[in-house]
Parts: structure tokens; sequence; C-alpha cells
């Protein structure tokens, strides 16, 4: 075992007597009971998390993709080269990638950074390549992705982000993924921290044939068989199957839930480091929210056990947190609601004046 900053306490959760409030006022809306399905629990959730009813609509939403290069891609696990993941960084930083352009119509802040792609760190402008661990990380199926200090930085570098994105007004965070090869350690980071098997979370990730994910779910119980008994402690977790930009990721979202700032969660990178958050950092998921679902069976999985259900359900597998930023108007939409839909009982009222 590492000798890790381990979360001390419990994150403190979100304000129960808001929550009460929320549900309340949701209940007393002029619609049927429930009529509000799903967008009715983000409102109470948003509430519960701002601690105040009714919410406001996020304002200040802030994005980071964390960036990295995975030791597994040189074993045929993705369907695409590592060299895609330094000029996808380079996309983000001229506004093409995907997420770019969807943070551009929602109105939401996008930064980028280099945790562990296999490039210098003269490649990007300094501010991207500040927190760089190191050039890719190990390949989990036959070494350890890190060594336990480079877990350690990787997780104080994604702290020292959230906190700074915090003190600059953040009100919703998303943490955003870039790397070829990284559903493979996503992947096997859901089933150590679940205790199943490699067959029940590998997935087809950018799109690999029918060999290919055979040949995937075998590096996923080969890293397990080889990480063993370690994979208790969700530092060790970390170092043997993770990566620097995962452990920053899940560094990040601990500490946005300890200071009390809502998050909304991606797809299988996004919610395999806030499944192991929970464990580093217990009662983080409280602060968090499942943007969508994607085709990866992990996610599903991981989402479960956090008990999170997703706004969205599109297909989407792009990653880069760009399903949890196409859900943000939906949390707009849900803050209005719940804001100004007018009381039943106002409207009975009226009838009788
Ligand atoms: O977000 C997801 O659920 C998701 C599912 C499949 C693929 N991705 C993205 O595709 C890349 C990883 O896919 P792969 O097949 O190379 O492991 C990585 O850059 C992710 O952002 C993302
Ligand atoms: C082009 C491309 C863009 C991506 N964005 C996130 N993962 C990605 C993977 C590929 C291959």
């Amino acid at each position: 075992m590492t000798d890790a900053p381990h979360a001390a306490d419990r994150v403190a959760p979100p304000s129960e007597a808001v929550r009460r409030q929320a549900a309340d006022r949701l209940a007393g809306l002029a619609t049927p009971a429930g009529a509000l399905g799903r967008l009715g629990e983000a409102a109470v959730w948003l509430a519960a998390v701002q601690g105040h009813c009714p919410p406001s609509p996020p304002s200040d939403v802030r994005v980071v993709v964390f960036a990295g290069d995975h030791g597994v891609t040189a074993h045929g696990v993705s369907a695409y080269p590592p060299e895609i993941t330094g000029l996808m960084v380079q996309q983000f930083l001229s506004g093409g990638a995907g997420v770019a352009v969807l943070a551009r119509l929602h109105g939401a802040a996008l930064r980028v950074l280099d945790l562990g792609v296999d490039v210098d760190a003269g490649t990007f402008p300094a501010e991207v390549s500040a927190y760089k661990v190191r050039r890719g990380s190990g390949a989990i199926h036959i070494e350890d992705a890190l060594t336990g200090d480079e877990t350690l930085r990787a997780l104080a570098a994604g702290a020292a982000v959230a906190a700074e994105e915090v003190a600059a007004g953040a009100d919703l965070l998303i943490a955003g993924d870039m790397g070829i090869g990284n559903t493979t350690p996503s992947a096997a980071l859901i089933a150590a921290t679940l205790g199943i098997g490699a067959d029940e979370v590998t997935g087809r990730g950018s799109g690999i044939d029918v060999d290919a994910l055979a040949h995937k779910q075998d590096v996923v119980d080969r890293a397990l068989e080889r990480a063993g008994a370690r994979v208790a402690d969700p530092v060790d977790r970390l170092t043997a199957l993770g990566s620097a930009d995962l452990a920053a990721q899940v560094g990040f979202l601990a500490e946005a839930a300890r200071l009390g700032v809502p998050v909304v969660l991606d797809g299988v990178i996004s919610v395999a480091c806030a499944l192991v958050a929970e464990d580093y950092a217990p009662g983080s998921s409280a602060w968090f929210a499942a943007g969508h679902r994607s085709p990866e069976p992990a996610q599903s999985l991981a989402l479960e056990k956090l008990g999170l259900e997703p706004l969205l359900d599109l297909g989407m597998r792009l990653g880069e947190g760009s399903g949890a930023v196409a859900a943000i108007p939906v949390l707009r939409s849900a803050a209005a609601a719940l804001a100004h839909v007018s009381l039943l009982a106002d409207v009975l009222g009226a009838q009788d004046a």
C-alpha cells in the first residue's frame, strides 16, 4: 500500500433540507405527479448541490479534458493509432474537436491538459503541459501503469485543477478524456472496483471488430490477474491499472466534490474515474450526475453501482466530455422548470377566486 493522501474524511453531502424542499416543490408543480421524469429528478439534485431552491441554471460551466496515452495501444486494443491523441489535443486548442463545438454552443469554457501524452513536454503550449506526469502510461497487462509517486502527483494535479476552476467561478464542472486505448484501463478499473470479470466490462471502444474484442478482453483479464489483491486500495488500483490522465481525473472529481461543486459525468472513462473517486473520497458521488449512457457495458455497470441514471441516451461514444456537455441544456431546462412552472395549488386557487 502507498502512503497516499487517502481522503481522510467522508465528503460532506449536498443539503438534505434543500433536497426535501425541492422534492416538495416538484410534487406541487402544475404537472401530473412525476410527469417531468428525470428532468424533475435532475432539478432536485441541482437544488441540493447548489444549496438553494429553486436551483439556478448553471451559468459558469467548465470542461477540463485530461489527455494521455496508454501502453496497451501497442497491443491491438484500439481501432486507431496512438498518434491521434496528440493530434486531437491540437483540435481541442483550435476548436475543431467535438466537445469544443458543443462547449461553444452551450457557453462552457474548455481547457485541455496533457497529463501523459506520448510527446515531449514542449510539444504543446506550456499551460497545456503544466501538469504533465509522464510520456504515456504503462501497458497494464504487463506492467504497472504508473509508479506510486506518479499516481500521487496525478491525483494532486487533478485536485489542483479542480480548485483552480472553482476559484475562477465554476458552478458546474465536467471532466473529459482524450486518449487512444483508454477504454482498456477504464474497463479494468471498473472490473477491479466491482469485483467482476473482463468478459462483463470489455467493449468495442472506438470501434474494434470481434477478434480485437476477444483480444482486448484477454488484455483486461491479464491486467486484473497481474494487479491481484493490490486493487483493494483505490490509489494502488490506479497505479496498477490506471494511467496519469485517469488518476488526474479521479483527483479532479474528488476535489470538486470536496469543494461542493457539482459535476456532470461523461462516458466510460469519466464514470470509471467517478467509481474510483467514490472509493478514494467516499461520498463524492452525491455531487455527480450522469450526463449520458455510453454503449460501453462497463459504464452502465459502474453507473448502476453509483446509483446514477443518465440524462441522455444517444448512443454517443466520443468521450472528450461531449456527452456531459450535451446534457447541459437538459440541466438548464430542469432548473427553469422547477423555478418557473406554476404551482398546482395556485392554479386551483385561481379557479376558486
Ligand atoms: O466515452 C465513452 O464512453 C467512449 C467510448 C469509446 C471510445 N471513447 C473515446 O475513444 C478513445 C478510446 O477508445 P479506444 O478504442 O482507443 O480505447 C478515447 O479517446 C475516448 O475518448 C469514449
Ligand atoms: C478521431 C478521434 C477523436 C476522438 N475523440 C475522443 N476520442 C477520439 C478518438 C478518435 C479516433
